[in-house]
């Protein structure tokens, strides 16, 4: 890692690439309180030494992991606010861009949580998958209007974040019912809707989520179960309207087996992909703070927020795309 990153932004970086902050809006979050640390904490002499360390400290959070494209999408609202000419005033602009990105997360997974409740009626059963924020925003604010919903959730090896879903829908006072990943279509004939979250969405609509979500797709599609994508617009890949592909993070193969059984089963290969791809077809809605969407017409929104691309987060502004 670049010299120039100080302890707290290394930390930030390593507890993301080590998950212990993980999930794609909690990573943007943590990202931008990591820019904004940074910020306050430099001495840098003058203002290009300044934005060259923001930089490095962007290039080192951004190096973590490949496929949630809310980090590169905080790293860059954030650089994107460094408009003065002295430290001083750079410091300020990294200070509110960090503030306001952080906010407005917030407020956009709350709007987000308001429309995907409308698609919850009193007394559905929904199926999870992971861990989302996004989606549990809408379990939450259905809870709230009153609504009475159960939970089926799949524990989603390796890493079983449905723990975590099951944690956090109990302490919403929803009644969960854990199962094994590959149990999945054999409860889908309980449940009213598939409700996961996205790392990022595609341009043609194609939805990156944790590995498990596609073939839940299409075995949801198959005994005609409803599939919402509960995804504000940080997690909209802008890079995809210009033909680049969305990096699937291969992970440790030690999370899927310890070396002690691998070498008894004979070191047969292991593959560990942590996301996978659901095609915009098996997807009903992708639910965002401006709205649901059906997946294909998701490219119109994109093109309102982002133009037609960016740039690199650590980009010189003068070389960057404006939002
Ligand atoms: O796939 C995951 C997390 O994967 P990992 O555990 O590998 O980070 C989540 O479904 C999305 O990130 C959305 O989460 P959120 O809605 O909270 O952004």
């Amino acid at each position: 890692m670049d010299d120039r990153v100080p302890p707290e932004v290394r930390r930030t970086a390593t507890e993301i690439d080590t998950m212990e902050i993980r999930g794609a809006a909690t990573i943007a979050d943590a990202a931008a309180r990591a820019l904004r640390t940074q910020a306050t904490e430099s001495d840098a002499a003058d203002a290009e030494a300044f934005r060259a360390e923001l930089r490095a400290a962007a290039r080192a959070l951004y190096e973590t992991r490949p496929t949630a494209v809310s980090l590169p999408n905080a790293l860059r609202y954030v650089l994107r606010g460094m408009s003065s000419t002295t430290v001083e005033g750079l410091r300020q602009n990294v200070v509110e861009s960090a503030d306001e990105f952080c906010a407005r997360l917030e407020r956009a997974q709350a709007d987000l949580g308001e429309i995907g409740a409308n698609r919850l009626r009193d007394g559905d059963t929904i199926m999870t998958h992971c861990h989302s924020t996004d989606a549990l925003a809408c379990v939450e604010a259905a809870v709230e209007q009153g609504k009475h919903v159960e939970a089926v959730v799949k524990e989603t090896r390796p890493r079983n974040q449905g723990h975590i879903t099951a944690k956090r829908l109990d302490e919403l006072g929803v009644p969960v019912t854990l199962i094994v990943d590959s149990a999945a279509r054999r409860y889908l004939n309980d449940v009213d809707h598939v409700l996961v979250g996205a790392d990022a969405v595609a341009a043609d609509g194609s939805v990156v989520n944790k590995i498990g979500t596609s073939g839940l797709a299409v075995n949801a599609r198959d005994r005609g179960t409803p599939i919402m994508v509960a995804a504000q617009t940080l997690k909209l890949h802008p890079g995809t309207m210009t033909g680049h592909t969305v990096d699937i993070e291969m992970r440790d193969t030690a999370e899927v087996v310890d070396d002690e059984t691998l070498a008894e089963l004979g070191n047969p290969t292991v593959k560990n992909p942590a996301f996978d791809v659901t095609p915009p077809r098996y997807v009903d809605a992708i639910v965002t703070e401006r709205g649901q969407f059906p997946p294909e017409s998701i490219v119109i929104l994109m093109r309102e927020l982002f133009g037609e691309g960016t740039s690199e987060p650590w980009a010189e502004p003068s070389s960057r795309a404006e939002p």
